[in-house]
């Protein structure tokens, strides 16, 4: 089975799997959503059923929610948990601040409310994902479904005001129709090439009427670990200022990709 994944799929593994080393007995622990964090969310699977790790997980979507459930995660809400030890999840961009964008996969605001919810957030990511600077991928931003097109225009304004001239802004959709956050929400795509100032956008894009949260998650991220395809996992701690590299072996976590869906 490890032979049928991509590099960019066994990045992602290799991330994921070295994150779950941070994860102890009796933590509450913040589940990611997308590709890279479901397969921490099966790596956590294994070391509950395998191993007996006792931890209570708070996902950031309903998928996230379904996968953690299937693999025999305790699933509770952030209300019953309150606050986190720990929030693993992926991210579509990250810089050498460890600032974040992220959204890709439509999850953005419970992410943001999750992480910042914990003690220490972990992104998890293939190579691929790292950038010099914030915004080559499309800026997301929630927003209510109630006048977004006045928001839209709002936000385009307000990228007019700040200079950042030449962009377009996109509704997302989901085949013929608008993309639905888990909250009944749309989400808007920034195309912005290049962000200057991510602090000072965040702050101002929220300040629109009718966006609820933007996908820059501004000095959240505490630890970023990397995946390369031949194995290698790089750790980067901000807070510590370290960078440790050790590489993963993928045949014996064979196992693992079984339930490769
Ligand atoms: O922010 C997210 C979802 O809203 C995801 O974490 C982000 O899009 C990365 O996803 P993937 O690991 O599939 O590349």
């Amino acid at each position: 089975m490890t032979g049928e994944l991509s590099p960019i799929d066994k990045a992602k593994f290799v991330a994921a799997k070295r994150a779950v080393d941070y994860v102890e007995d009796g933590m509450r622990v913040g589940l990611g959503t997308g590709s890279t964090a479901a397969w921490m969310v099966r790596c956590l699977g294994e070391m509950v059923r395998d191993d007996g790790l006792k931890i209570r997980g708070v996902p950031t979507s309903t998928r996230t929610a379904a996968l953690a459930r299937e693999v025999g995660i305790e699933v509770i809400s952030l209300d019953e948990a309150r606050w986190l030890d720990l929030t693993i999840d992926g991210a579509d961009e990250f810089d050498g601040d460890l600032n974040l964008i992220k959204g890709g996969g439509g999850a953005l605001l419970q992410e943001k409310i999750v992480a910042t919810a914990s003690d220490q957030m972990i992104v998890i990511a293939d190579v691929g994902k790292e950038v010099e600077s914030l915004g080559a991928f499309p800026l997301p931003i929630e927003v209510i479904p109630f006048g977004w097109q006045t928001t839209k225009a709002l936000v385009e304004e307000m990228l007019i005001s700040m200079d950042v001239l030449g962009r377009s802004v996109t509704l997302r959709m989901n085949g013929d129709t608008p993309f639905v956050t888990d909250e009944g929400n749309h989400i808007l795509d920034l195309h912005l090439n290049r962000i200057g100032n991510a602090r000072q956008l965040s702050m101002v894009l929220n300040q629109v009427p009718g966006v609820v949260e933007n996908g820059l998650f501004i000095d959240i991220c505490d630890v970023v670990i990397v995946g390369y395809g031949d194995g290698r996992v790089e750790t980067r701690d901000i807070n510590e200022g370290t960078v440790e590299t050790d590489r993963l072996d993928f045949v014996e976590n064979e196992n693992l990709f079984t339930d490769l869906d």
